[in-house]
């Protein structure tokens, strides 16, 4: 009796090149040719479309340790802004086919559309600890449908690559002009509903602002008017706003709170509330003399744990973050209010005895949980106080 004939490998189509020189192979989808990025992982089982669109991953290549990723497909209605964003994807195997009312296309061709490379069938695990133990290395990600790829080119790219540090992406992805946002969510987190009366007039400066977030806050009453990340604080203070909204973005808070810290401060000695998400909570931090340090890989996930100090609670946050408010730095008067379960990092802080608070989380999930749904209405509350008063 003949050996059983192997059967061939293929070839893969894909590779991933770490600055440390270690090459991952597998399959590629998407977008064909090469990109440079910092790699990091994300553990959320939902919601890889709103991930890949969140414009905070701008300069980040995504690792998915959920093994499903694909399968329901794509739609526009889960996209949380209209650019590509995510350098890139890693996946533990091919996309399969969606099984999704909802999908209206495939994932491999939606990120074809939006010029962006996946790569599957590698070991995700094995990859997640390299993460864990480089510390978000920079990689070089290439996908040749011949499979040709120049290894020593790669991994060079990815050891050139300036990083994420210094680096001020929020210019990037802010918007061009300023517009009005009324889309309020389609689906309200329980406990909740709709507010009545004359809307709150909010000023959302964007940085890469999701778009759930101007849901958000569009559903607890706010009329919002969002303005590229270069307004000043005369920009702002001409739409004789009741609050002001900080709001997510990529990059390095230190470099964009190059111009973003001036515009708080006036903000701040205008005396108006003012809520921050993620690098809005980081630059705010920075405006109040706090200061930001990069982290060893990061948070992203869906499912942090993290503690409300004044009421003990836990919340299950939706997490995406690489830099951290030193909460060492923080100065008097500026309170920590929220800290990781998982590593106890600073995740929120406010100014005693004002409206002026923020999070590192993300409390408008997408993907992830609804628990903290009630900083928004915390804002809303603190401008219809300041409006009694
Ligand atoms: N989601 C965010 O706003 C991220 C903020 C910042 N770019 C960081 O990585 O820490």
């Amino acid at each position: 009796m003949s050996a059983a004939i192997p059967s061939p490998k293929p070839r893969p189509t894909a590779c991933l090149a770490l600055a440390d020189g270690t090459v991952f192979y597998g399959m590629g989808f998407g977008a064909t040719g090469d990109t440079v990025a910092e790699l990091v992982f994300n553990t959320a089982m939902t919601g890889y479309q709103e991930i890949m669109t969140d414009p905070s991953y701008a300069g980040q290549i995504v690792t998915f340790t959920f093994p499903h990723i694909g399968n329901v497909g794509v739609t526009p209605e889960d996209d949380e802004t209209a650019q590509p964003v995510a350098a890139g994807m890693v996946v533990k195997w091919d996309p399969t086919e969606p099984s999704n009312w909802r999908a209206t296309a495939d994932l491999a061709s939606w990120l074809a559309a939006r010029g962006r490379i996946g790569i599957g069938g590698l070991d995700t695990r094995r990859l997640t600890r390299a993460i864990r133990r480089q510390g978000a290395p920079h990689a070089a990600l290439a996908h040749d449908p011949n499979g040709n790829f120049d290894i020593a080119a790669l991994v060079a790219k990815a050891r050139g690559w300036v990083g994420l540090v210094g680096l001020d992406l929020a210019k990037d992805v802010t918007c061009a002009q300023s517009y009005r946002w009324d889309e309020t969510l389609w689906v309200w987190p329980q406990g909740y509903g709709r507010r009545e009366g004359p809307g709150l007039r909010v000023v959302a400066i964007d940085y890469g602002a999701k778009r759930n977030i101007l849901r958000c806050l569009a559903s607890t009453g706010c009329e919002v008017t969002v303005l590229p990340a270069s307004a000043t604080a005369a920009d702002v203070l001409a739409l004789n706003p009741e609050g002001v909204f900080l709001s997510n973005g990529p990059g390095d808070p230190a470099a964009t709170g190059v111009y973003a810290v001036p515009m708080i401060q006036g903000v701040l000695a205008a005396g108006l509330p003012l809520f921050g998400i993620c690098l809005g909570h980081q630059m705010l931090a920075l405006a109040l003399g706090a200061k930001t340090v990069k982290m060893n890989h990061g948070h992203h996930g869906a499912n942090h744990p993290v503690k409300d100090i004044d009421t003990g609670k836990v919340e299950i946050t939706s997490m995406n973050h690489g830099f951290t408010v030193d909460s060492q730095s923080l100065p008097k008067g500026v309170r920590e209010t929220h800290v990781s379960l998982f590593d106890g990092s600073n995740c929120g802080i406010r100014v005693e005895g004002k409206p002026v608070f923020s999070v590192q989380y993300h409390p408008e999930a997408s993907p992830g949980p609804q628990d903290s749904f009630y900083l928004f209405e915390r804002f809303a509350a603190s401008m219809q106080a300041r409006r009694a008063a």
